[in-house]
């Protein structure tokens, strides 16, 4: 969101919490509901972060609501604690310290088994809550008496006590939530909470450190949690023991997947249909406890017709209105259709300005000056997979400035090979030497922090982002590192990071397309996103895995053209099954059969090599047809 639309948006969200005392006593809602749904909103702030925008889905968020409750809670009833806000900012913190916590042992763990775990701790909650720590928290009966909160301007004191009076205060609390939030969505730390919830093993692949930024969100989410339950003892005068319940993470669960994950307000929206829903079925129409049995069927019925969310369906709406309007515009001033030789021509002409533009950047580059001897060297490189022996023994040297080819028959071991120089998976025996660096037993993020990254075989791409965004998850990592909390700053702002991206955009010539969704791209323009993004790190060596896979023999010609622009000063090691295209491009070959080196050389060696010839006794004729007439 640009800076100004998200001040409008702020200021708008002020204005709707300013209006609302003035309009809604008109329609009977009664203040307490509109009091507990902006608790619950703020709760869902922070849990919207965690699961909308960082995609972990937890269902232990109650242990959270109510450890900052009971702890603000006790501070005011049993310690004599005289400031409310005071304790309601001590029980953030202490519901904070509890998500870090906790968060280091969840998150070792993805996917179903992390929700187990969060399931599971919610429960251990409740039962503490109850049996050992009864006497501080009350037990079954909560603790009563939490004092309400006042102001103090020095010539009046204001009292929030209950109703609407209560109201501003808890607008207030909701209102710098939200600000908070759409600043931390909005930033560098943002950016890369959505790229983990895209893809994480890319995400750590470009270089950031997927754990410390989940656990960031796990604690920002326990904060706002703490706040939350915090307000809620102050909003009842009494600190409930369901606080702590099972029911309380469901409850936040279901109310943001009604208003709309990864939208911020959708939660509060969750809470408004589920808080008056239950007034109106509960007070209005007298259904008792089957109340919950209707609100099921809606949630049901908005879960399959509506499965973005209330928030999530308009906010869809309104993209598709606003990107159709220019698309009709363009429609209707369309260029004359072109014939395949004219497109052809306009290709190449495409690429060469392409090239021209590349040739004019200066390269941006991770490489250690000072480093004078080879740039990579494999000692002994062997993986094996329980009895397949996927890689045996390699001795492998690249020097700076060198592009190399490696190829070898299907199953030959070349994608392992680079999995392990990449630290994607350890070796079973052997070395791995960077820039006069052991990197052996190194993750992938460091060594992508150090300058040695890869193009996946299959695409790894952000695919619900655009081409932009893509591109700058990559380039965000090589600019602050693999974690960093700039959490108020706006990814725009950071030093370097346009110029960085429009340099890779022009490199793998995705300028034009820099604003469309991954999921728009033709197969050969995801190829060159793909090689993009290992390039966006800025790496001293770069990796790619089989970039021309699967691409039409035009889409090949334009990405070998471009594949000469980008090895232009830059140390690169290709893996393709195009003979034609790698032995044009590599100045030396590397062939691997079998999982072990079988022969290294120029291109012209490696085609007279009868060795070569006989591994590919299958595609012999593949290499014969190769050699000069
Ligand atoms: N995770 C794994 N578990 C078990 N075996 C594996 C694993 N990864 C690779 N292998 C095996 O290791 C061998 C080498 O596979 P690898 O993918 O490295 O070959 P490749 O030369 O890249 O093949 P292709 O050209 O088809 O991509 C194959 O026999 C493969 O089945």
């Amino acid at each position: 969101m640009p800076r100004q639309r998200r001040f409008l948006f702020e200021v708008l969200a002020a204005i709707c919490l300013i209006a609302v005392p003035f309009v809604l006593p008109y329609l009977n809602a009664a203040p307490n509901t509109v009091n507990r749904i902006l608790v619950w909103g703020l709760f869902g702030l922070g849990f919207d972060i965690l699961f909308g925008y960082t995609g972990l889905l937890s269902f232990g968020q109650s242990a959270f609501f109510g450890t900052g409750g009971f702890v603000a809670a006790y501070l005011l009833t049993r310690a004599g604690f005289p400031n409310v806000m005071l304790a309601l900012v001590i029980g953030m913190a202490a519901a904070a310290v509890v998500g870090y916590l906790i968060g280091l042992l969840a998150l070792r763990r993805t996917g179903i088994y992390f929700a187990m775990i969060t399931v599971a701790i919610a429960e251990i909650f409740f039962f503490v809550e109850f049996n050992p720590l009864s006497e501080w928290t009350g037990g079954e009966n909560g603790l009563p008496g939490v004092p309400t909160p006042s102001l103090n301007l020095g010539f009046t004191t204001l009292h929030f006590t209950s109703g609407w009076s209560l109201y501003p205060f808890l607008a207030f609390c909701y209102f710098v939530g939200l600000v908070l939030a759409l600043r931390v969505v909005r930033s560098p730390v943002g950016a890369v909470l959505v790229a983990i919830r895209e893809n994480p093993l890319r995400a750590a692949a470009v270089g950031h450190n997927v754990w410390a930024y989940k656990l960031t969100a796990f604690v920002i989410a326990a904060a706002y949690a703490g706040l939350a339950g915090g307000l809620l003892g102050v909003l009842q005068g009494f600190m409930p023991p369901d606080a702590f319940m099972f029911d309380t993470s469901g409850q936040l669960v279901i109310q943001t997947a009604i208003g709309g994950r990864g939208t911020l307000v959708g939660p509060l929206v969750g809470a408004a249909v589920w808080l008056f829903l239950q007034d109106f079925l509960q007070a209005t129409l007298k259904l008792g406890a089957a109340w919950k049995l209707v609100l099921g069927l809606v949630f049901v019925l908005l879960v399959c017709f509506l499965r973005q969310g209330i928030i999530g369906g308009i906010k869809g709406l309104f993209v598709r209105a606003t990107t159709r309007a220019p698309a009709a515009a363009e429609a209707g001033s369309a260029a004359p259709q072109l014939t395949a030789e004219e497109e052809q021509r306009a290709a190449h002409q495409r690429v060469q300005r392409e090239q021209r533009q590349v040739a004019a950047m200066p390269a941006v580059h991770h490489a250690d000056a000072s480093f004078r001897g080879p740039i990579l060297q494999a000692t002994g490189l062997t993986k094996r997979f329980a009895g397949v022996v996927a890689n045996e023994g390699i001795d492998f040297t690249v020097r700076a400035g060198e592009l190399r080819g490696i190829i070898g028959p299907n199953g030959a071991g070349k994608s392992t090979f680079f999995k392990m120089l990449t630290c994607e998976i350890a070796p079973t025996k052997g070395k791995i030497v960077f820039e006069g660096r052991d990197i052996t037993g190194l993750g992938v993020t460091d060594v992508c922090q150090l300058g040695l990254t890869k193009s996946y075989q299959v695409n790894q791409l952000f695919n619900r982002l655009t081409v932009r965004q893509n591109v700058e998850i990559a380039a965000l990592a090589e600019l602050r590192g693999k974690f960093k909390l700039d959490l108020l700053r706006s990814v725009a702002s950071v030093p370097g990071l346009q110029e960085q991206v429009e340099h890779t955009l022009a490199l793998v010539n995705l300028g034009a397309r820099a604003d469309a969704p991954v999921s728009e791209l033709a197969y050969g323009e995801k190829r060159r996103l793909e090689v993009g993004l290992a390039l966006a790190s800025s790496p001293s060596l770069l990796l790619l895995d089989e970039p021309l896979a699967g691409m039409s023999p035009s889409e090949r010609v334009e990405t070998v053209a471009l594949l000469k622009s980008i090895a232009k000063g830059r140390t690169m090691i290709i893996i393709d099954h195009d003979m034609d295209a790698l032995f044009e491009l590599a100045e030396r070959i590397t062939v691997l059969q079998e999982g072990r080196l079988l022969v290294e050389g120029t291109p012209q060696e490696i085609k007279r090599n009868p060795q070569v010839q006989e591994a590919y006794l299958g595609g012999i004729h593949e290499v014969l047809q190769h050699e000069p007439a």
